[in-house]
């Protein structure tokens, strides 16, 4: 009798028990779920017409930005943080100095210089490259350094910087697609997670010098003022920055170090992958198309002879265009979406939207290759973006009335270094096409380049480019 009347008791207990774990379980799901898009039409919808209510990162998902935490701080960038008073702080400072449009001019001499370094380099490699991505990362890397630190980082510190983001980019790469941020997910990937944390550690070991170098500067002489506007270092503008003291009032504070840690981290990963992933599958598409090579290599030689600029060589810029339309760099980007307007457009289903928002996931290799957008969407046709082509006027951000690709974001959170991501990858790629000869590696002449897409932290190469390279004279 007693074990009959635990058995009902168990029943009875059992019933809202499970009835609340399931429940529970769904409305966690629910707040976790990612929702895809990958149709222009519905990200326009999204990104531009309810711009406010797409303007959050969902901050869980990172375990980068998981990984920053230090004693109880999140030590956010631009990329992590909340849409708000202390984002814009952090992203004003960028673009109001060294990505600002009136500075690019001013940095050319620099770029040309790492440009002249590559092609000295490549000259020197012999003329089978066995990996064009190695030699492109670091001279790109070199470059992008000098305008975090200035004249302070030595060309050592420099390698060591450029191979551990390489191996810092690959690691979170491989964990992202895995973490969603539960606790589960956590207990999951503790092992990477762990790896991700000390590859910051050992950064921060190689930043904090550098920066404290800059500090002590006096004077903070600019990057490069002959001529142009003086430009200075990302760093200086790091160390002069207030941003709002996360209490109440309008109190500002310095950033701390892990901050500073996290933002260099963000500006030297940024502005190396995505550029050197672009000039990658762009030689891959030259060597593979050798009449577009050398269509684009007579532009350049009679820009250059008749004194013209690198923003005035349509067929470059062409290229550049139909490269990021078939390959986003950053093949993905999430957004934490809250509001009705969201609701509507992603068919939410979770009645608690958690606080940075419920997740979207942005395909943009789906969306540059649209075939409802894009006729042929998966031919590199540079011309389609000449004058009378099916895009002569889309640019590399979308306009107000339609996506057509978006490999820098749209929106408010869109990528505020595309003015100078879009000059770097032109000043490296002109010379390269100007002084070489592409031509497919030995294996490859049988099989042609292997374009196999991985997405990780980027869109590369599956299988890294290698090529056959010879002097145009
Ligand atoms: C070919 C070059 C580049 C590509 C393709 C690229 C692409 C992107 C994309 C797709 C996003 C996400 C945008 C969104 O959510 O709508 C982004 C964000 C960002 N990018 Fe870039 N990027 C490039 C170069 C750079 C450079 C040179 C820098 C700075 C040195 C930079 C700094 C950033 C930052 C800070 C964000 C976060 C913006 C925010 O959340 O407010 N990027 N980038």
């Amino acid at each position: 009798m007693e074990e009959l009347l635990a058995a009902v008791l168990v029943c009875l207990l059992a019933v809202p028990i499970l009835g609340f774990l399931g429940s529970y379980t769904r409305r966690v799901r629910a707040q976790l779920a990612v929702h895809k898009i990958g149709d222009p039409a519905v990200a326009h919808r999204a990104l531009i017409d309810n711009a406010d209510d797409f303007s959050d990162r969902p901050v869980g998902i990172f375990p980068v930005s998981l990984a920053t935490w230090r004693d109880g701080e999140p030590n956010e960038n631009v990329t992590t943080v909340s849409y708000g008073r202390h984002w814009s702080a952090l992203r004003c400072n960028l673009t109001a100095d060294i990505l600002h449009p009136t500075r690019l001019a001013s940095l050319a001499p620099l770029q040309q210089e790492a440009a002249r370094a590559l092609v000295a380099r490549l000259s020197g490699a012999g003329a089978e490259v066995a990996d064009v991505r190695e030699h492109i990362t670091a001279a790109v890397f070199a470059l992008v350094a000098q305008l975090c630190f200035g004249e302070d980082a030595a060309v050592d510190d420099v390698r060591a910087m450029g191979s551990m983001i390489r191996g810092f980019l690959f690691a979170a790469g491989e964990l992202s697609p895995r973490f969603d941020g539960s606790a589960l997910s956590k207990l999951l990937n503790w092992r990477g997670l762990r790896g991700i944390t000390g590859m910051i550690r050992r950064q921060g070991e190689l930043y904090l010098p550098l920066i404290e170098a800059r500090r002590g500067r006096r004077p903070r002489l600019p990057l490069c003022a002959g001529g142009g506007i003086p430009v200075h270092p990302y760093v200086d503008s790091l160390l002069d920055l207030r941003v709002p003291d996360d209490g109440e009032g309008n109190a500002l504070r310095t950033l701390r170090d892990g901050e500073l840690v996290g933002l260099v981290l963000e500006f030297l990963g940024a502005g190396m992958g995505s550029v050197s992933a672009c000039l990658e599958w762009t030689l891959a598409h030259l060597i593979d198309q050798p009449e577009v090579q050398d269509k684009l290599r007579r532009e350049i030689i009679a820009a250059e002879g008749s004194g013209q600029s690198l923003r005035s060589m349509p067929y470059l810029d062409a290229v550049v265009l139909e490269s990021l339309r078939m390959h986003p760099p950053v093949p993905f980007i999430m957004r934490g979406a809250h509001g009705e307007g969201a609701k509507a457009i992603i068919g939410g289903t979770a009645a608690v939207v958690p606080a940075d928002g419920l997740r979207v996931l942005f395909n943009l290799g789906d969306i540059g290759r649209d075939n409802k957008t894009w006729t042929d969407p998966d031919r590199f046709r540079p011309e389609r973006f000449l004058a009378g082509g099916e895009a002569e006027d889309i640019g590399p951000s979308p306009g107000p009335k339609e996506i057509r690709m978006m490999p820098f974001g749209a929106g408010h959170r869109h990528c505020p270094g595309m003015n100078m991501g879009m000059l770097n990858i032109k000043c490296f790629l002109a010379p390269l096409v100007r002084e070489f000869e592409w031509a497919p590696s030995a294996e490859d002449c049988s099989n042609g380049v292997d374009m196999t897409e991985v997405d990780g932290f980027l869109k590369l190469m599956k299988k890294p480019l290698s090529a056959c390279v010879t002097r145009t004279h």
